[in-house]
């Protein structure tokens, strides 16, 4: 697996070298000991996927807030998206900053996203699923949104923005006042 630093501090991009052979590909999606320069001594504690049927679909920008805080690693394991982190630690020199890259079954890239950054993405061909793992469990109390068009971090999404779940059309816009988030 080949590990790339972002823009973004922890932030990183893997890519995963596909080996294949008559009956197919073989890939690895995630290795403590090639990955500890991103993950350290952090454990997987859970693992997702979502499917998104419609191209242009967006879904985000979530985090989770301490003592809930987590690093999540994605991977597109179907189709095609647009992958997005928002840094939102409170004093980072990349506050508010955004970073997305193309995250596809084909590619095999994944995004190492660190706590305190918003993730979301928009579906570039039908029926996307896309694989997490996360380092902390499901909080729905600790959760948190930024909204895909925040003004103030101005995402340049690739297609016109499409169906959006009803809590990630209702997440406020951040106030001048937000100084980010501690972790
Ligand atoms: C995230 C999550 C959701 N759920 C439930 C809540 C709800 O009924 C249903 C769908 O949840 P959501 O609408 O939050 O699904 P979704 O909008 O796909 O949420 C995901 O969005 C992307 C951008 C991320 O970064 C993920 O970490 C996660 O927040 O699944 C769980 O049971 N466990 C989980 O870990």
């Amino acid at each position: 697996m080949k590990l790339s630093q972002t823009p973004i501090s922890g932030l990183f991009v893997t890519e995963s070298l596909a080996l294949g052979d008559a009956r197919g590909k073989f890939s690895r999606i995630f290795c403590e000991r090639e990955l500890a320069a991103a993950v350290g001594a952090r454990t997987i504690r859970q693992a997702n996927v979502s499917s998104t049927a419609v191209v242009g679909a967006i879904r985000g920008m979530h985090y989770q807030h301490a003592p809930r805080a987590e690093m999540k690693i994605v991977r597109c394991i179907q189709g095609r998206v647009f992958d997005v982190a928002v840094d939102l630690r409170r004093g980072s020199p990349t506050f508010l900053h955004w970073h997305g890259a193309e995250l596809s079954q084909e590619n095999g890239m994944a995004f190492i996203i660190p706590e305190g950054c918003a993730h979301g993405f928009q579906v570039l061909e039908p029926n996307s699923s896309l694989l997490y793992f996360h380092t902390e469990f499901y909080s729905p109390e600790h959760e948190a949104g930024v909204r895909h068009d925040d003004p103030r971090v101005a995402i340049a999404w690739p297609l016109p923005p499409t169906n959006l779940s009803v809590r990630d059309a209702s997440h406020p816009p951040l106030d001048e006042s937000f100084q980010g988030v501690s972790l």
